[in-house]
């Protein structure tokens, strides 16, 4: 018979590598019921252990922690905006003044995930802070909804002293979905759409609200990341990957701006394919050296740019009129 913290490390093992497999390879092994009984088995040993609690635990990630208001915490870097890009011309001018700096060029291109973005903060590889975008220089602090998405890793799995990480906190559709259901069953106000949800969900005073939310993340840049020895995009999504973040896959790398272009008007198209709500792409400078020389405008890098997906022809869908 294993004694309590023989069954309490292998517990956490087993909760880890079922996180994992949930999020990171999208390919649960057990269900969500075996899940919860592994975790309220945890959570009743650590509560009879509280000094064996400790910070990356699986049991942080149920929530629980009630704050009164948010803590505004400044930004080790400021968060920028993005300028936007309608049509093909301006994604052409785009490329005009990139090249005006380097005649070669690469570019890599993401979908713009609509959410909201959220500045991680590791410490010897334990995340010590979640923090939203705010007016991009002071944000809210939101460490305890941030430890309740299964995909933002509690501790990366090869620490380091210091990783700032920025990204998007996003619902997918179906938590969207649901999360509407329950409240109009309720008798609640639903919400207007996914980014709003998300928004809602992780600036929660009540974190166990936000575990029930079902939320998710794409990790899509570092900062720092020349001291890690990555010099371009590309490196840092691989980078992000390994550390055990969940990298968008749908990203491409481009040498020339029609392929860019030919591409972003085929996503046009394709945008409602995905499990989440996406409002475009963001196109990116892929070297980090390129991107030094290009710099910043007062509000935005000039090796990025959003290129906004044309707005859509709702058909108006009149409501059945139900005659009672
Ligand atoms: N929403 C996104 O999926 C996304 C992305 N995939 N990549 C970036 O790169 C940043 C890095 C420096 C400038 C933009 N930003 C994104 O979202 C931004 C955050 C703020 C405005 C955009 O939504």
């Amino acid at each position: 018979m294993q004694d309590d913290f023989e069954r309490i490390a292998a517990l956490r093992k087993e909760l880890e590598e079922a996180n994992k497999q949930y999020y990171e390879l999208d390919q649960p092994r057990i269900t969500d019921g075996e899940y919860d009984a592994l975790m309220r088995e945890l959570l009743a040993l650590e509560a009879k252990h509280p000094d064996s609690v400790a910070p990356d635990s699986p049991t942080q990630r149920v929530g629980g922690a009630v704050a009164k208001e948010y803590t505004k915490v400044r930004h080790l870097e400021p968060l920028l905006s993005l300028d936007n890009a309608f049509d093909a011309g301006d994604l052409r001018e785009f490329d005009r003044r990139v090249r005006q700096v380097f005649a070669e060029v690469e570019y890599v291109v993401e979908l713009k995930i609509d959410g909201l973005t959220v500045a991680l903060t590791y410490v010897d590889g334990l995340m010590v802070r979640g923090a939203t975008r705010g007016d991009g220089s002071v944000g809210e602090e939101i460490t305890a909804n941030v430890k309740t998405v299964g995909s933002i890793p509690l501790r990366l799995n090869k620490p380091v002293a210091k990783l700032s990480v920025r990204g998007e906190g996003y619902m997918p559709k179906a938590s969207f979905a649901r999360l509407n259901q329950e409240r109009e069953e309720e008798g609640l106000s639903t919400f207007a759409n996914p980014r709003n949800a998300a928004a809602g969900s992780l600036r929660q005073l009540n974190s166990r609200i936000t575990a029930e939310r079902k939320l998710d993340y794409f990790a899509y840049q570092l900062l720092s990341a020349n001291e890690l020895g990555l010099n371009n995009q590309i490196d840092v999504l691989n980078y992000l990957k390994e550390q055990g973040f969940v990298v968008n896959p749908e990203y491409k790398v481009f040498h020339d701006i029609e392929e860019v272009i030919k591409y972003c008007e085929e996503m046009a198209g394709e945008r409602h394919r995905f499990p989440y709500d996406i409002d475009g792409l963001v196109i990116k400078v892929n070297d980090f050296d390129l991107q030094q020389e290009l710099g910043f405008t007062a509000k935005s890098p000039r090796w990025a740019i959003s290129y906004k997906f044309p707005a859509e022809q709702v058909e108006t869908v009149v409501e059945d009129i139900i005659l009672r």
